[in-house]
């Protein structure tokens, strides 16, 4: 018998928490409280345990717990979810409620953890203890966390945030550069449950004709408040399993993606997305040239290329060329050397920390260290460079990140432009209008953020080459 394989590292930058939203049934019966448990404590070991990325464990876990009902497995999927995005709050109320927790066995450990995360998101102690207690972890254990509670509370603001927003105490500081008095809102923001937010696929229709069609699968929706091109649907919707998913009539992808995407304003001649990834902005580009003149999806990940097309067929998306390219050495060169001041628009959609989409990878936090950071500013930096090559005089570079922090973003973006006096800054608001542009934009640049904008966290900056 073929063995199953563990849950890989890897995964697609627009997978959603696999929650209610991929189970799709109501909650009918009780919960099982030792199977969901169990099968909680696998996924949550193999994400913090063994390092592997939470939305490809917990569907590996959900996969083989075929004995779970869908309102256990929307429990697992939730509070491994929950715990991850409170792990440092929950870790200090255990120590502090629970003599001797550091010394514990790791199962009896991450127990512990699940239930204390419960009863922060709002759970009664009454109804988590009886649970508890019904998994074996005995009753009592967590009646100490309000006192605990209290002795975070009491902490000096600067000791208190990192623990409060459970964020490593290298990030707490990068978020208070960025968002100065706001760090705790906009943390407290990137910690909440993201919306499931849809694109409208404008080479099958508009946004209105899309919500009637979902309205027929029983799906209610809401258009997204700043990008004209976006619904927010029911967190409860399994998106994948509708038939106007599988007609290819919207994209599931984040509100600030599509505003990014936007910037680039393609032209129905040639375009290079370099960073192509799974294709998420592709496909907008594509809708934005009319799947029309030429579109090249760049990108060093054969996995994800291989996702790539298979969304461009389901989108009826005929324009794009997939190319997977080397990531570095003479060979980017030459496999480059064909689009070299070619390109209308290029888009650098460059690999980045992350720190923007929290609310739906609450993991990728643990495993960021500022060495990497430096690393991804030091690409980000290459690769701008690199990919400016291939913008033709009077042609536009497209810089995005979803990252938050500045050193990513306007200071990568400010070093380019202090070796290319043949670039020029376009506001943002020149390319979304005056009003959206006001309400999105920092200076000349797009930069979205949780709290302020309901949207994950977004930068874009529009260059202009010299004609
Ligand atoms: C932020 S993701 C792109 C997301 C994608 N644009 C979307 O909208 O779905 C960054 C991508 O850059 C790719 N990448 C990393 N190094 C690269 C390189 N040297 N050249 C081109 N792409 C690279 C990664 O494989 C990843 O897919």
């Amino acid at each position: 018998m073929k063995k199953n394989p563990r849950p890989s590292p890897r995964a697609p930058q627009s997978r959603r928490e696999p929650s209610a939203a991929s189970e799709g049934v109501r909650a009918i019966r009780p919960v099982r409280e030792d199977l969901v448990l169990q099968a909680s404590l696998e996924a949550y070991g193999f994400i913090r345990h063994e390092g592997r990325l939470a939305d490809r464990a917990l569907d590996y876990t959900l996969r083989h717990k075929k004995n779970l009902y869908s309102n256990e497995r929307r429990a697992v999927a939730e509070r491994v979810y929950a715990l991850l995005r409170r792990q440092r709050t929950v870790d200090f109320l255990l120590e502090h409620s629970h003599p001797g927790f550091s010394r514990l066995e790791r199962t009896r450990q991450d127990v512990l953890r699940l239930a204390a995360s419960r009863v922060l998101q709002g759970e009664s102690l009454e109804e988590v203890e009886r649970s508890a207690a019904q998994s074996g972890l005995g009753a009592g254990a967590l009646s100490e966390l309000p006192r605990a509670a209290r002795t975070l509370e009491s902490l000096p603001p600067d000791k208190r945030f990192p623990i409060a927003a459970s964020l490593p105490d290298f990030l707490a500081v990068r978020f208070r550069e960025a968002f100065g008095p706001d760090a705790e809102r906009a943390a407290e923001a990137m910690n909440e449950r993201a919306p499931l937010t849809a694109r409208v696929n404008g080479l099958k229709g508009d946004r209105e004709k899309l919500r009637a069609l979902l309205e027929k699968e029983g799906v209610s929706s809401q258009p997204t408040p700043l990008s004209p091109l976006g619904l927010i649907l029911d967190t409860r919707t399994n998106a994948f399993s509708l038939e106007a998913f599988r007609d290819g009539a919207f994209e599931l992808q984040d509100e600030g993606s599509q505003l990014l995407g936007m910037l680039v304003d393609a032209p129905p001649t040639k375009v290079v997305d370099a960073c192509a990834g799974a294709g998420g902005k592709t496909l907008q580009l594509a809708v934005q040239m009319k799947n029309r003149g030429d579109l090249y999806a760049l990108d060093v990940e054969e996995g994800r290329m291989e996702d790539l097309r298979k969304r461009t067929r389901r989108a009826g998306v005929h324009n794009v060329r997939a190319q997977l390219i080397p990531a570095d050495g003479p060979e980017v060169d030459a496999a480059l050397a064909p689009l070299v001041g070619k390109a209308d628009r290029v888009l650098v959609d460059a690999p980045c920390s992350g720190t923007g989409t929290l609310r739906r990878k609450p993991d990728a936090r643990y495993r960021l260290t500022p060495e990497m950071l430096g690393e991804h500013v030091a690409r980000q930096k290459r690769l701008l460079e690199r990919f400016s090559r291939l913008v033709k005089p009077g042609g536009r570079l497209i810089y995005g990140t979803c990252s938050v922090l500045p050193e990513e973003n306007e200071a990568v973006v400010e070093d380019f432009l202090s070796r290319h006096p043949d670039y020029t800054v376009r506001p943002v608001a020149e390319e979304l209008g005056a009003e959206l542009g006001a309400k999105v934009s920092r200076g000349p640049y797009l930069r979205l953020a949780p709290h302020l904008h309901g949207t994950d966290g977004f930068f874009g900056a529009i260059l202009v080459r010299a004609k």
